[in-house]
C-alpha cells in the first residue's frame, strides 16, 4: 500500500488542513499492523494536543497510546462490513475516531484523528485525567492549561469529523479506481500546500496588512530568525506558516510549539529530546522537536514565557546550530529556521531582566508586528467574505451579512481578534440555516451587548441616510425580532405592534420573513 501517494492527494492535503484548523488535531494514518505512518516531514505526526504530547513523553504513555489505536483496529479487522467512522475512548479517555481503508477487500489500515473530548470535562473527570497523567509523567505541571487546549467536539462536530474522514477514504478509493483504469503510473505529486490554499490564506487590504504581505515576500527567502509580535488571534501562526511555505524550506517540516504550554522540564525535553536514563521513566532515547524540525522551520509561540535556563539553550541553537538533549553529553547539530512569536513586549522584559538581552537581539533580526483587528477595521469586509466562503457548507444558501450586521462588527472592539471574528462567522453560518442573508439579530449577544448596550434599536445605527429607508429597516427589524419572540404567532405580534393581522402578513411577505409553506399556523 503506497501511503506516500495518498498523502499527496489534494483532497487529503486539504482535509488535513481543515481538521487542523477547526479542531487543532491531526489526520493520521496507521497501516494494517498499527504502525503510524509518516507525513511529508519524514517524521511520525506529532501527538495532537499538549496533553497527549506529555503522555507520550513517557514510554508507558506511548505504549498505552499504541494499544488504544490497535484496539480500534481490531474492531475494523473483526468486522469487514464495518466501513464507516467509529469512535472509541483511548487510555486517557480522550476520543479517537477512525475509518478503515479497504483496497480490493483487503484491510489496509485506518485514517484517524485522536486526542478529542466530547463534552467539556467536569471537575471530577478533569482531576481523574490529571491524576492519570501524573502517574505517567510525575513531573507534569501546568496541566490545567494543557487541558484547556484539548479540542472539545460536540455530537454535531463529531458527525462533521466522521464525514470528513469518510470523505478522505472515498477520495483514496476514487484515486485508486482512476489510476487502475488508466493503467498508468500515478501523476507527479502536487506541491505541498502553499499560503495560497484556501485554508491558509492571509487576507487583508489595510495599509498595515499590505506592508506585512510585502515583508513576508521579502524575508521568506532568507534563513534569518523572525520575531512576530501581536495580540492573541492576530494571525501570528498563519504568518509563520506563510513564511515557511513561501521560503526555501517549504518541502521540509514546519513544527510548532507553544512555550507557555509546558513547565520547564517538560518543555526542555520536548524541544531538545532526552537520552535513556536522563530521568525516571526515560527508558530510551527520545528525539526533540528541534531534531524533528531539522532542515525546516520551527515556530516557537509565546517565546517570552521561556525560562532563563531554556533561553540559554535556545541561544546556543541559534548561534551554533547545536544543543544537548536532556541527560546527553554529545551535542547534536541541527539546521532550523526559528520564527518566534509573543504577545509580550520583549524589549521591556529585557529592561526588567526577565529576558536575555543577547537572545532578544538574536531573535529580533527581522520583526513583524501584527496590529490588532480594531486597528485595521478596513479589513473586516474582506475577512468576513473570506470566512463566509471558508465555512460555507455544500447546499447552504448564505451569500452574506444583512446590511445592518456590518456596522455592529465595525463598532465592536474584537479582543479575540481574527480568531474571534472567524468563530463568529462560523457560528452565524450554523445559526443562519438556509437563510440567504445573515441577519444582525443572530450575532452573539456578547457582541450586540458591547455595541448596543441594553438592545438599543437599530435606528441608533442609522443616524444618517434616507429617512424612508431607515424607517423601513426599523420596521423590518421589529417584525423580525417580534416573530422570533412570539414564535411566529402573527395574531399576537399584530396586537403587540398595533396593526391588523392582514397588514402584518403583507409586511412579512414584503420583507421576505416567511418561514415558508410548511409554516405552522399559530394558536392564539
Ligand atoms: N490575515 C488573516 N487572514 C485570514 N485568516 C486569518 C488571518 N489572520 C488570522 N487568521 C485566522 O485567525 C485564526 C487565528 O490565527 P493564528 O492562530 O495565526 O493567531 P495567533 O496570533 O497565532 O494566535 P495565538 O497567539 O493565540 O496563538 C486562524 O484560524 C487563522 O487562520
Amino acid at each position: 500500500m503506497d501511503f506516500e501517494k495518498y498523502q499527496n492527494l489534494p483532497t487529503i492535503i486539504m482535509l488535513r488542513e481543515v481538521i487542523r484548523k477547526w479542531w487543532q488535531a491531526d489526520l493520521t494514518f496507521a497501516d494494517k499492523h498499527g504502525v503510524v505512518q509518516t507525513w511529508q516531514s519524514g517524521e511520525p505526526p506529532l501527538p495532537p494536543n499538549d496533553f497527549c504530547r506529555l503522555s507520550v513523553l513517557a514510554p508507558e504513555g506511548e505504549r498505552r497510546c499504541s494499544e488504544s489505536l490497535r484496539s480500534l483496529q481490531q474492531k475494523f479487522k473483526g468486522n469487514k462490513r464495518l466501513r464507516q467512522a467509529l469512535a472509541q475512548d483511548c487510555h486517557l479517555n480522550f476520543t479517537l475516531v477512525g475509518v478503515p481503508l479497504y483496497l480490493d477487500a483487503e484491510y489496509e489500515g485506518m485514517l484517524f484523528v485522536q486526542g478529542l473530548i466530547r463534552h467539556p470535562l467536569e471537575d471530577h473527570s478533569a482531576q481523574v485525567l490529571k491524576a492519570q497523567l501524573r502517574e505517567l509523567v510525575p513531573v507534569a505541571s501546568d496541566l490545567d492549561r494543557a487541558l484547556a487546549r484539548v479540542p472539545v467536539l460536540d455530537a454535531a462536530e463529531m458527525g462533521k469529523l466522521s464525514d470528513l474522514l469518510e470523505l478522505a477514504i472515498s477520495e483514496i478509493l476514487r484515486h485508486e479506481e482512476v489510476t487502475t483504469r488508466r493503467e498508468e503510473p500515478p501523476a507527479a505529486p502536487p506541491p505541498p500546500p502553499t499560503e495560497s490554499d484556501p485554508f491558509d490564506k492571509l487576507i487583508g487590504r489595510s495599509g498595515p496588512m499590505l506592508e506585512i504581505l510585502k515583508l513576508i515576500e521579502k524575508v521568506a527567502q532568507s534563513h534569518s530568525t523572525v520575531l512576530i509580535n501581536g495580540e492573541s488571534g492576530t494571525g501570528k501562526e498563519l504568518v509563520a506558516r506563510a513564511l515557511h511555505h513561501h521560503g526555501l524550506r517549504r518541502d521540509r517540516p514546519f513544527v510548532v510549539q507553544n512555550c507557555s504550554a509546558f513547565n520547564d522540564n517538560l518543555l526542555e525535553s520536548a524541544l531538545f529530546g532526552h537520552t535513556r536514563g536522563a530521568f525516571t521513566g526515560a527508558t530510551r532515547d527520545k528525539k526533540g522537536l528541534f531534531e524533528v524540525a531539522d532542515g525546516g522551520t520551527f515556530f516557537l509561540d509565546e517565546v517570552g514565557d521561556m525560562s532563563p535556563a531554556l533561553q540559554v539553550k535556545l541561544l546556543r541553537v541559534l548561534q551554533e546550530g547545536t544543543f544537548l538533549p536532556v541527560g546527553g553529553t554529545h551535542p547534536k547539530e541541527v539546521d532550523v529556521r526559528v520564527i518566534a512569536a509573543t504577545h509580550k513586549d520583549l524589549g521591556e522584559m529585557v529592561k526588567r531582566g526577565e529576558f536575555r538581552e543577547d537572545l532578544y537581539y538574536r531573535i529580533n533580526v527581522i520583526r513583524l508586528h501584527l496590529p490588532p483587528l480594531r486597528e485595521r477595521r478596513e479589513d473586516l469586509p474582506v475577512l468576513i467574505e473570506h470566512f463566509l466562503r471558508k465555512h460555507h457548507r455544500e447546499g447552504q444558501r448564505a451569500r452574506g451579512l444583512e446590511p445592518e450586521a456590518l456596522p455592529l462588527f465595525s463598532a465592536y472592539h474584537w479582543p479575540g481578534n481574527i480568531r474571534e471574528l472567524e468563530n463568529e462567522i462560523e457560528r452565524l453560518l450554523v445559526l443562519g440555516g438556509d437563510r440567504e442573508w445573515l441577519p444582525a439579530e443572530l450575532i452573539s449577544p456578547r457582541i450586540r451587548d458591547a455595541v448596543m448596550p441594553g438592545e438599543l434599536s437599530m435606528s441608533a445605527l442609522r443616524a444618517t441616510g434616507k429617512l424612508p429607508e431607515a424607517v423601513e429597516a426599523l420596521e423590518r427589524e421589529m417584525i423580525q425580532r417580534g416573530l422570533a419572540r412570539t414564535q411566529h404567532n402573527k395574531s399576537r405580534l399584530a396586537r403587540e405592534l398595533g396593526i391588523s393581522r392582514s397588514n402584518l402578513i403583507l409586511k412579512i411577505a414584503r420583507y421576505g420573513l416567511d418561514r415558508g409553506p410548511d409554516e405552522a399556523e399559530e394558536k392564539d
